[in-house]
């Protein structure tokens, strides 16, 4: 059987690739049912052409569905439908890649209206800047503001028209803060009724997927952008097809199999095709290519497969051939056009595929990610957050994986580690990783991936901090309380209260006129023992040392830490921006006292 669509040779536009994106939970799951349903519900009898993870809403129904915007959208069709990818979410959409940009032709970005942008909203952002893809923002979930009477299916505009005053004011209102966050990531975006130029501005359509009012202007907006600006991209080839990996599956009955998204040109049995394999460049034929059967009625079941001979872009096809089993999804998908070329697309896979699967002789991280295009997008994130990556390559992890990320932790303990996405850890590998102290980080959202990643980078570096913080005589300044003198030697025991600063046991004191007076051996509070007191608190300390009370200290007198040259250097370089104002002051005080004696003191106080 021959596909009706690649029998249209005289057509001048394929269908635009269109991807749904959006933070968890903001409806694009819903939104696309809806979307499949409209087309179905609308489709005449043999109209609607399935694919495999894409559905076709075809021109006929958006035609349709879009009738009574025609006197505020006027437009005649062009292209033969949208072809909308099944699966939401950007770890999807991060497989539709293709060299220095996006299979996907335009992508709609659900925004829910009641909650704004959100964490995989921004990261969404970020991924289509960086793939360069149009969008168009469905700000969903308007049935869910107050008082919100839903006109089912209808048309944005008229329904609004039917809402009540104080119902448009809210609107307008949670438009006018989307506006603003979104500017604030650097998205020009407009209510759709206002864009002039939808080049520049990004169209905010307000829509439910559960009424499914404003549907018929997201669908009319996606044609009109696409056949209007992208024209030359959709420009029907008839060439070898060229498509992408989507997932590789099992078929029953043929073994491996590839889910294909065709972009361009034609792909038939028999042909010879070049994907990337985990080990190598994968050429072989095509056995046969699978399509579900055309839907007969109007419930979106999915139908079963059957074998078409050939297919014409844009499509979604299983393709059956042997030797695929190791096929990378995310790779490119390459028909050769004769054999003597083999070589040369093999070669042009293989570029493709090492300037994201690397190895490199630095100290950086390790990525293992399930695919090329989630690989691609995690590299996208570290290399914007600047994190160097020392292996990147898709899947599980390796001993040899850990082994490598041991050599960098002896240099470098904070990149001497492995981010895990959608893979699992061979068990000697997690074993060793274990022996070896290697910290594994694993999630399957990746900017929580790199958001656990960095929190623990912060948290020890804290740590770190703390601990050399621990080990430095701190500013301290104290005052010996009158009428607290509890034993005037071996030692010395005065109840003190602390006027800046910490004091700890093992630390040095001074008198204000810099003469040494031995160390705090021991603070006591209510007969507890403390390890350390704070500014404000009065306590007991005992002095180690020959000091006596009435001779080298007495009632009244103020003490400081006695701080080495070597401390008050790391204090002033690490911990001056960590110290509250008192300690400051205490620090520097301390420097003057001690630089009458050891003039070296002086130069920190400029730093202060
Ligand atoms: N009231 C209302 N609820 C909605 C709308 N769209 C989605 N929902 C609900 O919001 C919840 C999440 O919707 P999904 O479509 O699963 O969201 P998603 O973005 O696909 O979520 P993930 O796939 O988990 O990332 C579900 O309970 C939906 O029924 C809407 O327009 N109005």
């Amino acid at each position: 059987m021959v596909l009706e669509m690649s029998k249209h040779v005289d057509r001048k536009l394929r269908q635009p690739i269109v991807v749904v994106l959006g933070h968890v939970d903001h409806g694009k799951t819903t939104l696309l049912d809806k979307i499949r349903g409209t087309a179905v519900v609308k489709k005449e009898a043999g109209e609607m052409t399935q694919h495999v993870g894409a559905s076709m809403v075809p021109s006929s129904v958006i035609e349709k569905v879009a009738m009574p915007l025609k006197k505020i959208i006027p437009f005649k069709l062009e292209i033969p439908g949208l072809l909308f990818i099944d699966t939401p979410g950007h770890e999807l959409f991060s497989n539709l890649r293709k060299r220095g940009g996006s299979v996907a032709d335009i992508a709609i970005l659900v925004i829910d209206i009641n909650e704004g942008v959100k964490p995989q909203t921004i990261e969404s952002i970020d991924v289509l800047k960086a793939r360069n893809v149009p969008f168009v923002i469905a700000a969903n979930k308007i049935d869910k503001i107050q008082g919100w009477k839903p006109y089912p299916d209808e048309p944005i505009i008229s329904s609004l028209k039917k809402q009540s005053r104080a119902v448009v004011n809210k609107l307008e209102t949670l438009l006018y803060n989307l506006i603003a966050q979104l500017s604030s990531y650097g998205v020009n975006a407009e209510y759709f009724e206002r864009v002039r130029d939808f080049m520049k501005v990004v169209p905010i359509v307000p829509v439910s997927a559960k009424t499914g009012e404003g549907i018929p202007e997201l669908l009319a907006i996606l044609a009109g952008i696409t056949q209007r600006f992208l024209a030359e991209r959709l420009r029907f080839a008839e060439g070898p097809a060229k498509g992408v990996v989507l997932e590789v599956k099992e078929q029953q009955g043929y073994g491996a199999a590839l889910d294909v998204i065709i972009y361009d040109g034609v792909l038939r049995e028999r042909d010879n095709i070049v994907v990337a394999g985990f080990n190598g460049p994968i050429v072989t034929k095509v056995r046969a290519i699978l399509m579900p059967k055309p839907l007969t009625d109007i419930r979106i079941a999915r139908t079963e497969l059957q074998i078409v001979e050939e297919v014409a872009a844009a499509a979604g096809v299983r393709v059956i051939a042997p030797g695929i089993e190791e096929a990378i999804a995310g790779s490119p998908f390459f028909v050769v056009p004769n054999e003597n070329e083999i070589e040369k697309y093999k070669r042009l896979v293989m570029e493709e595929v090492e300037t994201i699967r690397f190895r490199r002789d630095i100290d950086g991280v390790i990525v293992k990610a399930d695919t090329l295009g989630t690989l691609e997008a995690i590299i996208l994130a570290l290399n914007r957050k600047s994190i160097p990556i020392r292996i990147a390559d898709v899947g599980p992890l390796t001993k040899r994986d850990v082994i490598e990320a041991s050599i960098v932790a002896k240099n470098n303990k904070y990149y001497g580690v492995i981010l895990l996405f959608n893979v699992k850890a061979l068990p000697d590998a997690e074993e060793l990783a274990r022996k070896e102290n290697i910290k594994i980080f694993s999630n399957n959202i990746i900017y929580k991936l790199i958001d656990d990643y960095i929190n623990w980078i912060e948290s020890e570096k804290m740590m770190e901090l703390r601990r050399e913080f621990e080990s430095i005589v701190p500013p301290a300044k104290i005052k010996i309380l009158p009428g607290y003198i509890f034993r005037r030697s071996d030692p010395a025991i005065v109840g003190v209260s602390i006027l800046g600063g910490i004091i700890r046991p093992g630390m040095p004191l001074m008198r204000s006129d810099g003469r040494s007076i031995g160390e705090i051996q021991q603070i006591q509070y209510m007969g507890q023992t403390l390890r350390e007191a704070k500014t404000g608190q009065e306590v007991a300390i005992s002095i180690k040392g020959n000091v006596i009370v009435g001779r080298h200290i007495k009632e009244d007198d103020i003490l400081y830490s006695d701080i080495p040259l070597s401390h008050v250097k790391i204090l002033v370089s690490k911990f001056k921006n960590i110290l509250d104002e008192t300690s400051l002051t205490v620090l520097k005080e301390i420097i003057k006292i001690k630089s009458l004696k050891e003039p070296e003191y002086a130069a920190f106080l400029m730093q202060l």
